[in-house]
């Protein structure tokens, strides 16, 4: 039976910005494969199938644990969800049931829920992650080709599927070094993208949001995840983690301007007809913009031209000019032979 209308697709009144690519990837396919308010049906497995073993995190919208599915004495990651509106959670099970079994994304084995409280359940893959602050530094370059291609096979697959993750960071590309394992996690806020829909910008991490949430865009679209991918190449080679750090959002606007220009971001805002919100009205200062080589010194081998050259095309104010997933997979430095 044919679902009825939605909202989630519906175009604003004036349509400023679409993707480059993969625009109509949600639309060619059915509205049940997008639409989780009205095409969810959720099969739940078993609780007592898992046990609990330690706590390993726990973000905003849950805590993690790493556990063991009993049938089988199998690893797995246990991530309890915290109360929040079902619509949220609808939206994370849709999306991580469509993406599940891509390349480099992690994979949901079950869904369960505890029978008093009804709290939902994510049974994950277990990926033996190594922090961050530990792994980036002994990255080589060709380290940095391997894993970041791999982070790219999973953004390009996701775009290609029609959604935007939103979230991307170190924090949620768990590596395991050994195996040479990398899986994108937490969905929690991906959203499938509709051309000419208006999206709300409080989505991901304050140092990796794009300049298009900070301005109140809100017709982006995938591009918006190469900008955080750009923050964290940039913050590997240039020896500065994170690249942009912001104290606060207004704030992380001025850090990228400091970097990138003012005028070139009010040429941004120009394009797409918007104005600075007023809150930069004292806090924005005319900046030049600053040359990579800036920020190059003895100190950043990995700074080579090509790498330099990659996070110019991710970096940029206009998401529409920013390499998508795809094109970031052609450039010439994932193409270029580096001494390990
Ligand atoms: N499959 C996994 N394998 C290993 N560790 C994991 C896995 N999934 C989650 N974790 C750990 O748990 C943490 C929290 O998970 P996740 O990001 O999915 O939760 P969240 O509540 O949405 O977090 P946030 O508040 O950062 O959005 C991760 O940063 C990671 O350290």
């Amino acid at each position: 039976m044919a679902l009825p209308p939605s909202s989630l697709n519906n175009k604003s009144g004036r349509v400023y910005s679409e993707a480059r690519v993969f625009k109509d990837a949600c639309e060619k396919r059915p509205q049940e494969y997008w639409d989780y308010e009205q095409g969810v049906t959720i099969k739940w497995g078993t609780i007592s199938d898992y046990e609990i073993i330690t706590k390993i995190g726990r973000g905003k919208y849950s805590e993690v644990f790493s556990g063991e599915c009993v049938n089988n004495e199998t690893p797995c990651v246990i991530k309890v969800l915290k109360p929040v509106k079902m619509k949220k959670i609808y939206r994370e099970l849709k999306i991580l049931t469509n993406l599940t079994g891509g390349p480099n994304v992690i994979e949901l084995l079950d869904i369960v829920q505890d029978p008093g409280s009804k709290i939902p359940a994510l049974i994950f893959e277990e990926v033996k992650n190594m922090d961050f602050r530990q792994l980036y530094p002994t990255f080589t370059l060709p380290d940095i080709q391997f894993y970041f291609t791999q982070l790219l096979i999973a953004l390009n697959y996701c775009h290609s599927m029609g959604i935007m993750h939103r979230d991307v960071k170190p924090q949620n590309v768990m590596i395991d070094p050994k195996e040479r394992k990398l899986r994108l996690i937490d969905w929690g806020l991906a959203e499938f993208y509709h051309p000419g829909v208006d999206y709300n910008v409080r989505v991901a991490s304050r140092y990796h949001k794009g300049p298009e949430l900070l301005v109140n865009l809100n017709q982006y679209d995938y591009s918006l995840d190469l900008w955080s991918v750009g923050c964290m190449l940039a913050a590997i080679v240039f020896k500065r983690e994170p690249f942009f750090k912001g104290s606060s959002n207004p704030d992380q606007l001025v850090r990228i301007a400091a970097v990138l220009g003012t005028k070139e971001l009010l040429a941004y805002l120009n394009k797409y007809g918007l104005k600075l919100p007023s809150e930069y009205d004292t806090i924005m200062r005319d900046f030049p913009r600053r040359p990579w080589d800036h920020f190059v010194s003895d100190a950043t081998k990995l700074a080579v031209p090509e790498m330099v050259d990659l996070i110019d095309h991710l970096l940029r104010y206009d998401h529409q000019e920013r390499l998508t997933a795809q094109e970031a997979m052609d450039h010439v430095f994932f193409k270029t032979k580096f001494e390990s």
